[in-house]
């Protein structure tokens, strides 16, 4: 087909999501409706007829289109040309898409054919879904009811207990990734789309598919599991944590607060929440992936019994401690569902409570963890950090582009300078598993010439729109110069607490390869939008 002119346009649904995975890395300009798509009324493949674009996101454009051969509706997504730069980009594409149609599972979408345009670019044929997706229907709806929730969340941790099982992590879980169309009577029927695709977005950003690279951190900001912030290993359980963010947002239109190792347990704004569903959440968004689930099947299992309303118990997988006997009775009464929390639950509830705290006190460096109960996929993700650590730079430090720009020097800044915060020793140890339970002041050192308006600019141009306030960032950077990953910290005022604005701003200075002073800490207050 001629052109393959997926950077155009079409209807676009919004997505109170924002950002695709990645693309706040991306310099692409906005999509304009007047866009004219040639790919429109073509025939690709010599069998797929293109009726109509369904939307665009990070990765490419999806079309309506009709399978000519079998006169069966069906979807087509087509990567982005400027993802064609890659030379390998498309054969990751397909062995992605090759690899996810393997998957075979009632709530994932259903890929039917996979190849390659005359001119390289890659494409992906799905079964035609009738509905929208998850974002659209929490713009219109706004929070929904906790039944509703329950029943989606399950179905996505079952399609994400298959995915695993397959060795496929989704990394990109969202409401825009997930479809509900109506089937055999349930209008909250979901099928999950995009299986592994954030991690080719990754691969082309950042280089090799091996995905080890420094710095590349996939995924859309508010459901990025900590770990991955921190640049700790990572395994499906990045998806857990997605999840539980997913159904917060679907049950209140707002993302769980992150805390990244800071100042003590969140808070959910679950109130309206039974207290069976609260536990449930916590447990999928636990800060350390060991006291999250340890497979999504558990978190399907904990989901169906509350959806039943018989007597569930919070499966206590490895961590927190087992208890005997039920932790959570559900019973239905005359006025519906009603809640007891065992003493056992409780306890572990304070202690998974003291745990969080523990571990954001600590700024801890976890250690690698393996999966429970499913084969790990094979390919390591791209958060990963290859060990041994690059070389320390000689002080001066140097300021390094931030990665998705290679080539580019740091700009000028024509923001005022940083403002500093008191002075502080700079730690004895780098270790960040070792590091005081709560900063004190951070130092009134210079920051290295060039890298605060690196940061500012990439923060202004990816994260500006959302900002309407004063953010403090602080960071730590270790011995050999390397920021701290867990050491991030965005303050606005003195809430630590973060939405996704200050996710998106930490998320850039977290992916930011620049290099700072061996042990320096770092504040940088700005007035961003
Ligand atoms: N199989 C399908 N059937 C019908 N609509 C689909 C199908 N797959 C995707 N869509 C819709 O097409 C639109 C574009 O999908 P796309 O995956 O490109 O968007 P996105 O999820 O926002 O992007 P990305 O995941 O790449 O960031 C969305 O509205 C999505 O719901």
């Amino acid at each position: 087909m001629a052109g393959d002119d997926v950077d155009g346009t079409g209807p676009t649904q919004a997505s109170p999501d924002g950002d695709a995975p990645t693309d706040l890395a991306s310099d692409a300009p906005p999509r304009r409706a007047d866009v004219p798509d040639s790919l429109l009324g073509g025939v690709l493949a010599g069998r797929y007829r293109i009726d109509r674009r369904l939307g665009s996101g990070g990765m490419g454009a999806v079309y309506a289109g009709t399978h000519l051969l079998l006169d069966r509706p069906i979807a087509v997504k087509i990567i982005k040309p400027r993802f064609g730069d890659d030379p390998g980009i498309a054969q990751r594409f397909i062995q992605e898409a090759r690899t996810a149609s393997g998957i075979a599972h009632a709530h994932v979408v259903e890929i039917t054919d996979f190849g390659e345009t005359e001119n390289g670019t890659a494409f992906f044929v799905m079964e035609r879904l009738e509905g929208e997706d998850l974002a659209a229907t929490v713009t219109r709806e706004g929070p929904l009811a906790w039944q509703r929730v329950v029943h989606i969340g399950e179905q996505i941790a079952r399609a994400l207990g298959a995915a695993h099982k397959h060795g496929v992590v989704h990394r990109d879980i969202k409401p825009a990734n997930c479809f509900r169309l109506t089937r055999d009577d349930d209008p909250d029927y979901i099928k999950v789309l995009d299986f592994g695709l954030a991690k080719v977005v990754g691969a082309s950003r950042h280089g090799d598919a091996s995905l080890t690279q420094t710095g590349a951190l996939l995924g859309t900001p508010g459901y990025i599991a900590p770990e991955l912030y921190r640049g700790l290993a990572a395994d499906h359980r990045v998806d857990i944590y997605a999840l539980g963010a997913l159904m917060h947002k679907l049950l209140t239109g707002e993302l769980p607060p992150m805390r990244l190792g800071l100042d003590g347990p969140s808070e959910l704004a679950l109130s309206a929440v039974p207290p069976g569903l609260q536990a449930i959440l916590r447990r999928a968004l636990a800060d350390d992936p060991a006291a999250r689930y340890p497979t999504a099947q558990a978190l399907a299992g904990d989901l169906r019994r509350l959806a039943a309303g018989t007597g569930v118990s919070i499966d206590p997988g490895s961590d927190p401690p087992a208890a005997s006997g039920p932790l959570l009775t559900v019973t239905r009464d005359a006025r519906g569902l009603s809640f007891t929390i065992g003493a056992p639950l409780l306890g572990a509830l304070l202690l998974g409570l003291g745990v969080f705290a523990y571990f954001s006190l600590r700024a801890v460096s976890l250690p690698p963890t393996e999966p429970v109960g499913v084969p790990p996929d094979p390919r390591p993700l791209a958060v990963e950090r290859p060990a041994p650590p690059p070389p320390a730079p000689a002080p001066p430090p140097v300021a390094v582009p931030l990665a998705p720009e290679p080539a580019a020097p740091p700009p000028a800044s024509p923001d005022p300078p940083p403002v500093v915060a008191s002075p502080e020793p700079p730690p004895a140890d780098s270790d960040p598993s070792l590091a005081p339970p709560e900063p004190a002041p951070p130092t009134a050192k210079p920051l290295p010439p060039g890298s605060p308006a690196a940061v500012q600019k990439a923060i202004r141009r990816r994260c500006g729109e959302t900002f309407g306030y004063d953010v403090t960032l602080q960071w730590k950077a270790d011995a050999e110069g390397r920021l701290i990953p867990g050491s991030v910290k965005a303050l606005v005022g003195k809430r630590t607490l973060l939405n996704d604005a200050e996710t998106c701003a930490v998320r850039q200075l977290t992916r930011s390869e620049l290099v700072w002073t061996p042990g320096e800490t770092y504040t940088h207050k700005f007035k961003a939008g």
